[in-house]
């Protein structure tokens, strides 16, 4: 089987929000390829926390069935975090059900979830290994369904402010064009990860060698494209009037600065760039802009979020554990 939904993006395309079906509830989730917990606003919730929410009502299911002393709690790459307990429950996706999927109930969490009015939640499709429930952990809702599918895959075919799409199970010939770059993924850490050995800044730019460079993850999760200090600086020593803002939290340039383009490699055998204009992330007013490149602060891990990805056609493959990027159709 297959099954296909919109991906809408929020204010900045700071995130993606896909439909969801919970035990015949709609709620709008927030996939999330860098985390493996499902996790939707709950009932449970004090109403401060849940108002402007869609709120998943376990007691308003005929399928839901508790998963008694269960716990999970979660800490994303901003700070934000969230904590609660545990049922199976039908899910389902573009038409696509796991009968006995694992549902994580928020009954705890921080001020970036309350506020941001539109997120009911997050799907998690990264690996297993980091899912969060204790003291068995519980697979992802891709992990449940990839053996029910025509092919054990899943696309993001993200846009910029616009609404794209999220397919399981098939590589809609329809959404790219020209080859798929693949390289293989090591799922160890839980992410789809792979090497980024090099990178290019300007329109003709050799490629800069980069044997030190921290292995890439593909996060539909994060806004930005998180990168070593040394290739985040190397890029804005190009950008006239950059500097580092400790009050906006990173790089920021004159919106008048002409951006040079830039390029990841993605494995060894293909570089995605990024045209110079896609680098600017957002207007923060008095002829200040914010850039989409920002420094990873040393966590080891290069992220490559929204501002890559939805520039691409996205393939996670999990029956060959690899990872491919083409050019959108
Ligand atoms: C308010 C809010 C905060 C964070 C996130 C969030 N979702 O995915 C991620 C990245 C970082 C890494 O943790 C896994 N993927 N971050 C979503 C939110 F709606």
């Amino acid at each position: 089987e297959t099954g296909q939904v919109t991906a809408s993006p929020e204010q900045n395309d700071s995130e993606y929000l896909s439909p969801v079906t919970i035990g015949g509830q709609p709620l709008t989730l927030d996939f999330d390829t860098g985390s493996a917990d499902l996790w939707v606003f709950s009932n449970s919730l004090p109403s401060s926390d849940s108002a402007g929410h869609v709120t998943f009502d376990p007691s308003k299911s005929s399928t839901f069935t508790p998963y008694s002393g269960a716990t999970w709690q979660i800490a994303y790459g901003d700070g934000s975090s969230a904590t609660g307990s545990v049922g199976f429950d039908s899910v389902t996706i573009g038409g696509v059900t796991v009968a006995h999927q694992a549902v994580e109930l928020a009954d705890n969490l921080s001020g970036a979830f309350v506020q941001d009015t539109q997120n009911d939640g997050l799907l998690g499709l990264g690996f297993s290994t980091i899912n969060t429930i204790q003291t068995q952990r519980q697979k992802t809702f891709f992990e449940n369904i990839m053996p029910s599918l025509a092919l054990p895959v899943f696309t993001a075919n993200l846009q910029a402010d616009a609404s794209g799409t999220y397919t399981f199970g098939a590589i809609d010939a329809a959404q790219y064009s020209g080859p798929i770059h693949y390289t293989a993924i090591d799922s160890s850490a839980g992410f789809w990860q792979f090497p980024s050995p090099s990178y290019t800044i300007g329109s003709n730019g050799a490629s800069v060698p980069c044997t030190t460079c921290s292995p890439a993850i593909a996060d539909t999760g994060t806004s930005l494209v998180l990168l070593d200090d040394d290739v985040v600086a190397a890029y804005y020593a190009q950008v006239s009037g950059a500097s580092q803002d400790q009050s906006q939290g990173g790089y920021v340039f004159p919106c008048s600065a002409s951006l040079p383009d830039f390029g990841v490699a993605i494995g060894s055998g293909y570089t995605a760039v990024l045209a110079g204009k896609e680098i600017l992330y957002e207007d923060l007013g008095g002829g200040v802009c914010y850039g989409g490149l920002q420094s990873n602060a040393g966590q080891g891990v290069q992220i490559f979020g929204d501002v890559l990805l939805r520039h691409f056609f996205a393939v996670f493959d999990g029956g060959a554990k690899r990872f491919g990027l083409a050019k959108k159709a």
